[in-house]
């Protein structure tokens, strides 16, 4: 995006053991999802301890372009949400640009909602966002629409345009191999339309804690939803009461948590991190339960998961239900006794950047030998790491991830730091003050 800081590089300086205690800023998944919820209640909503970053700033330019007022308070972090004045669009309206940058929960969120709703939209963003697929998502919506919708590039991928006054009540079906996001969106369009809706899943359903997450964040904001799983199938029932505004509570984002409890993990040093507990809707809490397999002490608390680090050995794990931490993960492989067999995460070949064949290219530059897979990886962590110069490839979590590896490697250099914007605009400042030393900024 073009208000980030060019920054060439940073290179984090290994200071032996990180001990220390943080609170993530607010989930993006919690702040996207009550963004949604929020934008189509009747009523106002506040949301606290939002996700201030790239990700949430695109869904709120997006419903401010609705009519839904957001104010911002707080340094980001309270979200006020007026509904009294959004618009009621139609079919030959005149047509609402929409530019979504790359936020996958953005534009798969936002093109079930709209369609929805009604109007006439195109939904476009980066390079990359249009070569990340939403054809699934798209072939659902077909089934239902009361108007017309189709992607505008190749093979299924963004820009989308909308033509749409409603959904015609029927059952939706969807696949769910590619991406979670498309039945997530589906789900929480539905109270839109205020008819019943149901939502059969096709085949696969990856990342299943983010649908569970929606199902909870709908639920209090009024909406009667039920998640079926019978005979190896997921359905979803949606009754017709709509959304109310509220009150929201947003937890601190678990996939950024993943990252300082990772550095205790690597220095054999201890990290708490406050506002997570086991009992967290945010799947990826599960990350902790990963490095207690891998040697690390976990210590949970009333409001806080603390991890000390402890001798690390490879393993062979299924992370389809927490995909945003295999490249977290890949960075403790790096330091533990043993391969590290990463299962289950085909679908992440379709996220910022493909996260399978670029991470593998990174990992072999500090040294690794790295078998990639259809699903995953095997890492062979070297004798001894080398110091390298690891490209990010405009990904948020390559960057915080490897930022770890400089924790315990002299001279690794991390290309765009700025790109942790995404989700984490702060994130090296957050780090920088957990481990109480200086990067270096070039
Ligand atoms: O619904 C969500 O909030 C998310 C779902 C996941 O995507 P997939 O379902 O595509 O794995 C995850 O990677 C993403 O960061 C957030
Ligand atoms: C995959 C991610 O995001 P999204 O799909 O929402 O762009 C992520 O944050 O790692």
């Amino acid at each position: 995006m073009s208000d980030r800081p060019t920054i060439p590089f940073v290179e984090v300086v290994p200071v032996g053991r990180v001990c220390g205690r943080i609170r993530p800023p607010g989930s993006k998944s919690l702040t996207n999802r009550a963004l949604i919820c929020a934008a189509f209640a009747s009523g106002n909503s506040v949301l606290a301890g939002a996700l201030k970053s790239e990700d949430t700033e695109v869904m709120i330019d997006a419903v401010r372009a609705i009519g839904v007022a957001v104010q911002i308070a707080d340094g980001g972090s309270t979200l006020c949400v007026d509904t009294s004045a959004r618009l009621v669009p139609k079919i030959g309206d005149q047509r609402t640009e929409m530019f979504i940058a790359n936020s996958g929960t953005t534009i798969r969120f936002l093109t079930a909602a709209l369609s929805a709703f009604g109007g006439h939209y195109r939904l476009h963003g980066v390079d990359r966002m249009h070569q990340r697929p939403i054809g699934d998502l798209v072939a659902a919506i077909d089934g239902v629409i009361e108007g017309h919708i189709e992607t505008m590039s190749a093979d299924g991928c963004p820009p989308v345009l909308i033509q749409s006054s409603s959904w015609r009540p029927g059952e939706l079906s969807v696949a769910g191999s590619v991406s979670s996001q498309y039945l997530s969106g589906l789900m929480m369009a539905a109270p839109i339309t205020t008819v019943s809706s149901r939502i059969q899943v096709v085949g696969e359903l990856v990342s299943r804690p983010y649908v569970d997450m929606t199902a909870e964040v709908m639920r209090s904001f009024g909406a009667d939803i039920s998640i079926v799983d019978a005979n190896d199938c997921v359905s979803v029932e949606i009754g017709s009461a709509g959304y109310r505004g509220i009150d929201y509570s947003i937890e601190p984002d678990a996939s950024a948590a993943s990252y300082f409890w990772a550095a205790a993990a690597i220095t054999g040093g201890e990290v708490t991190v406050d506002g997570l507990t086991a009992n967290a809707m945010q799947g990826d809490v599960g990350f902790v339960d990963v490095l207690e397999k891998m040697g690390c002490k976990i210590r949970s608390d009333k409001n806080s998961i603390t991890v000390v680090g402890g001798k690390l050995v490879g393993i062979d794990v299924d992370m389809n239900l927490i995909s945003d931490t295999v490249q977290t993960l890949s960075m403790v492989a790096l330091f533990a006794d043993g391969p590290t067999r990463v299962r289950g995460v085909a679908h992440n070949r379709f996220k910022e950047t493909d996260r399978i064949g670029d991470l593998a290219c990174e990992l072999r530059k500090l040294g690794a030998t790295v078998d990639e897979h259809d699903d995953g990886m095997t890492i062979h962590p070297p004798a001894t790491p080398t110091p390298a110069t690891l490209e990010t490839y405009h990904d948020h979590r390559m960057a915080m991830s490897f930022s770890l590896a400089g924790l315990r490697i002299p001279g690794v250099k991390i290309l765009d730091p700025a790109c942790t914007s995404k989700t984490y605009p702060d994130y090296f400042a957050d780090l920088e003050r957990l481990i109480g030393h200086p990067h270096l900024w070039a």
